[in-house]
């Protein structure tokens, strides 16, 4: 059974289509490269899988049910999990609490076992910060656990972002241009990271980014949106030969140097 099933999904806006008969179909461990120019609807395709928008026409499955029109919390709930084009993190915060922020709305303690401290309030406590601890390991993070997210490097902030992401214990994954702003050498360890825990956690993978060199290396299929519709669908190598999609990135005429 496919991960998800998108079918002719469109969004309006007033006037403006922002997506367009939109279909994608994601099969169980793939990474997918979600592409086009500035503007094409990529993020609002996120928006629309998360739950924070409601389509205007067009069904998506998840592992086979329905959850267009479902709360984000739900949808979150089900398994689909994102990170966004703009951090978002407590940043006040320590590592730590970023990431046991996530596990406390299904913690097992209620509000006298919090008050009164109780063992199965301190059990329960226990429990998230090592599974906080396991993830921030996994994404070499645990040496800043106790740092506020502010002061983390602008690479390791997109890591925690992931381990937030993570820690809903998704199947399935949206990164939304993890590797937007990072020098070439970060870009190469984003890509490490996302094959690790493609495997590790045994997600299926979707993304939008705008680097080229990330989406070519990384990405089994690309998906080429322009203008809300999709102009190309294909492997990386047939993406980049693309008449169609060198033209909404570069204008009419452009070629390859
Ligand atoms: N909430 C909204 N209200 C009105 N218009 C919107 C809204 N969200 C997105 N749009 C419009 O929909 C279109 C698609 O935007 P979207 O952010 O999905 O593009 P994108 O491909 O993610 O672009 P970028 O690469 O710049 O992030 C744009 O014209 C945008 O202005």
């Amino acid at each position: 059974m496919p991960v998800l099933e998108i079918e002719n999904l469109s969004k309006a806006f007033g006037g403006l289509k922002a997506v367009n008969n939109f279909s994608l179909t994601l099969e169980e461990g793939e990474i997918v490269g979600l592409i086009g120019p500035n503007g094409a609807g990529k993020t609002t395709v996120f928006n629309l899988i998360t739950g924070l928008y409601k389509p205007t026409s067009g069904t998506i499955r998840f592992l086979g049910e329905e959850i267009s029109g479902l709360p984000p919390f739900k949808i979150s709930q089900r398994g689909i999990a994102r990170t966004f084009q703009n951090i978002r993190l407590f940043k006040g915060n320590t590592v730590l609490d970023n990431v046991r922020a996530v596990f406390h709305p299904r913690i097992k303690y209620n509000f006298f076992d919090a008050l009164l401290r109780t063992p199965r309030f301190t059990a329960e406590e226990l429990r998230v910060t090592q599974k906080a601890m396991e993830l921030l390991e996994a994404l070499n993070l645990d040496k800043r656990a106790n740092e506020k997210a502010a002061n983390l490097a602008y690479g390791d902030q997109r890591r925690l972002e992931i381990a937030r992401a993570l820690a809903t214990q998704p199947r399935l994954l949206l990164l939304d241009e993890p590797a937007a702003g990072m020098n070439p050498a970060e870009v190469r360890h984003m890509v490490q990271l996302i094959r690790f825990i493609k495997e590790k956690y045994k997600l299926t993978i979707l993304l939008i980014e705008h680097q080229m060199g990330m989406v070519m290396n990384l990405c089994e299929r690309l998906v080429v949106m322009d203008f809300g519709q999709i102009i190309a669908k294909g492997t990386p190598l047939e993406i980049r030969n693309n008449p169609v999609v060198l033209e909404a990135y570069l204008g009419k005429g452009a070629t390859v140097a």
